[in-house]
């Protein structure tokens, strides 16, 4: 590829940096006496370019330093983000320089030099390392690794995901091509979280998906966050899975379907890719993991570390593999996955209840309303019973940690909750994520592309929702956030609760609506702006009775079917009466033929009024 060099002062660059130049830029990301990673565009010269992906191209370069005793130059490899609005400029500038002191002090992810705007785009200057695992599988005659490499890979990258997690950076991007190997053959993550950079923020080219990751890697929330999110740490398990799934079988996930056709297996039809036969077992039952729908039940990088390491060592020492865990059944306990609850593990002193079962609104039958712990029978609760005491029972009860929730100030992880200052941005309401012991909260609210974060203090209990209930618009919502159907004959109408997704979002299915075009359709609603409708709430006969429709659009039709047999009925049974009492006073005026022409006569005069009493 031809070489490129660096003009002094490009005319595009001039143009991003707000009439400004190198030197402008330069105070925008580094404040006096603070060590910057802004590096001189003019030291920096483009050799040829060697990947092109979605977020930008990557050059082969040089980065020349000199001064009066030396001059010297050494090879890096620059990332060029694609174009990005001007007003967006400072964001992300501000964003890197805080990725950029983070990723510092981690080993297992690519070694950034800094950040630099060439030809008028924003480039991260990075380490240039031998390539990528994708350019290895490339190089493979069927696109496969080895089981040894695989595992080998997946402990370096989990534990390189697991350092980003902890300086609170979601990657988004994983994928082989983003899996760089370094002269040891061990795999560094190469992608610093450039997905997560860019959150909030329109590229000039306004393609959002691409903007939020690679289709064939993301995960369900990946692509609405505001609508079906939040994004998560759990988001990367997903693209980490997929991932995994490429390196063994050498194919992409979905490969080829369209972006469209992705977006609908994942979101819509909730598919997950096929995990093939011949992983070992804890490999094959984190990964199942990886592709659980709601991110909550997907195992942390913690725990897919583990299942590497130990399927690592089982490997090495050629025994045979084993499954380990909770319980050899794994997979689901009253409703929640392992990787669920093992993810907030109990200690003395914490108060704590039952565990509703996922989407249930009756508290009232549980076990234990409250309780304390008062012992671990192992020093990990993650896998064992935990002792409990409780209000007046004088033993400490026995039980088994993962049918136990925290409460910390009155709330736990699951609970509906409402900020107590309404916010404008995002739904007031949204469901608790986490509560730390120390009062930090992260909360999913409709509106926000992650959790919110804050203090349990600004939170308070919110009427809580689950799958099956009913309802319908507040009559004070004139703006709803998401389309509401309208009701013939009616305001609004009434739907059911088919699924809630972990910030909130209501979907709901019009079952007393025929349509054919909505026939697989779902609205979105917004937990702030909806009330339960449910008979005992419905005020009188005829909202009760409307009530009923809402259940399924054949109860009107079956019910004027009714009413009009039985009128009919009514109309001959009285018809045959009065006849028969006439014929008893000798008063036959009539023959039976005329008779039976009379009854249906009298039905017809019945009819219209059973027909309105029925109408609503
Ligand atoms: N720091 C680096 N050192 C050496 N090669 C690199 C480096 N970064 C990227 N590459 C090479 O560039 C290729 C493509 O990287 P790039 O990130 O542009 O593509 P992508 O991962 O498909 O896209 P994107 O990350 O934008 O979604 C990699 O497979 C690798 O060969």
């Amino acid at each position: 590829m031809a070489e490129k060099v660096v003009p002094k002062q490009a005319p595009a660059f001039e143009f991003m940096l707000f009439e400004g130049d190198a030197d402008h830029m330069r105070t925008v990301i580094a404040t006096p006496n603070e060590a910057s990673p802004w590096i001189d565009p003019t030291t920096l010269k483009l050799r040829h370019r060697i990947g092109r992906g979605s977020f930008g191209d990557v050059w082969l370069a040089t980065h020349h330093q000199s001064a009066e005793d030396f001059d010297e130059y050494h090879e890096v490899a620059i990332k060029m983000l694609n174009l990005v609005k001007e007003g967006n400029l400072k964001i992300i500038m501000d964003r890197f320089r805080e990725i950029f002191f983070k990723c510092q002090a981690l080993d297992s992810v690519c070694w950034l030099h800094g950040i630099s705007i060439v030809h008028g785009k924003i480039s991260i200057i990075m380490k240039f390392y031998e390539g990528s695992i994708g350019d290895k599988m490339a190089r493979l005659r069927e696109g496969k690794l080895s089981l040894s490499d695989i595992l080998r890979y997946g402990s370096n990258l989990a534990k390189a995901i697991m350092e980003m997690h902890s300086q609170e950076i979601i990657v988004l991007n994983l994928k082989p091509t983003n899996f760089l190997l370094d002269e040891n053959d061990r795999a560094i993550l190469g992608d610093v979280g450039i997905a997560h950079l860019l959150l909030g923020i329109s590229l000039s080219n306004s393609d959002t998906i691409h903007r939020l990751g690679t289709p064939n890697y993301m995960a369900p929330e990946q692509w609405e966050p505001e609508v079906r999110g939040p994004i998560s740490i759990e988001t990367d398990s997903w693209g980490f899975g997929c991932s995994i799934l490429e390196m063994w079988t050498g194919v992409h996930p979905w490969s080829g379907r369209s972006i469209q056709q992705i977006h609908h297996s994942v979101v819509v039809d909730q598919e997950k890719p096929h995990i093939p036969n011949g992983l070992p077992p804890e490999i094959e039952n984190v990964l199942a993991g990886c592709f659980e729908y709601d991110f909550r039940n997907r195992p942390l990088m913690d725990d897919i570390l583990r299942a590497f390491k130990s399927a690592q060592d089982v490997s090495l020492t050629g025994a045979p593999f084993t499954v380990l865990g909770m319980d050899s059944g794994r997979g689901i306990h009253h409703g929640y996955t392992e990787w669920f609850l093992t993810k907030d593990h109990l200690r003395e002193g914490d108060v704590v209840r039952s565990r509703k079962t996922p989407n249930s609104c009756k508290p009232e039958s549980m076990v234990i309303p409250e309780g304390k712990i008062v012992g671990l029978e192992r020093n990990d609760s993650r896998d064992g019973f935990v002792l409990v005491r409780v209000h007046r029972i004088h033993d400490p009860l026995r039980i088994h940690a993962s049918t136990l929730e925290r409460v910390t100030h009155g709330f736990a992880a699951g609970d509906w909750v409402r900020l107590k200052e309404e916010e404008r941005k995002h739904s007031s309401v949204g469901i608790l994520h986490s509560i730390h012991r120390d009062g930090r909260v992260a909360v999913g609210f409709i509106g926000l592309e992650t959790l919110w974060k804050g203090k349990f203090f600004e939170l308070q209990m919110a009427e809580a929702y689950c799958v099956g209930q009913f309802v319908r618009l507040k009559s004070d919502v004139f703006n709803p956030r998401f389309d509401w159907p309208g009701k013939r004959g009616g305001p609004q109408a009434t739907g059911k609760i088919i699924r809630i997704h972990p910030n909130g979002c209501l979907v709901v299915k019009f079952p007393g609506r025929f349509s054919l075009r909505e026939k697989h359709g779902a609205f979105l609603a917004d937990p702030a702006q909806v009330e339960v409708v449910s008979f005992s709430t419905c005020p009188g006969v005829v909202q009760k009775y409307q009530h009923l429709e809402d259940f399924h659009w054949a109860v009107r039709p079956l019910l004027v079917a009714l009413g009009l047999f039985t009128a009919m009925k009514l109309g001959l049974f009285i018809g045959r009466k009065m006849g028969k009492s006439k014929m008893k006073k000798g008063q036959r005026t009539t023959t039976p033929r005329e008779g039976q022409q009379v009854d249906g006569a009298g039905n017809s005069a019945w009819l219209p009024s059973v027909a309105t009493i029925i109408r609503r």
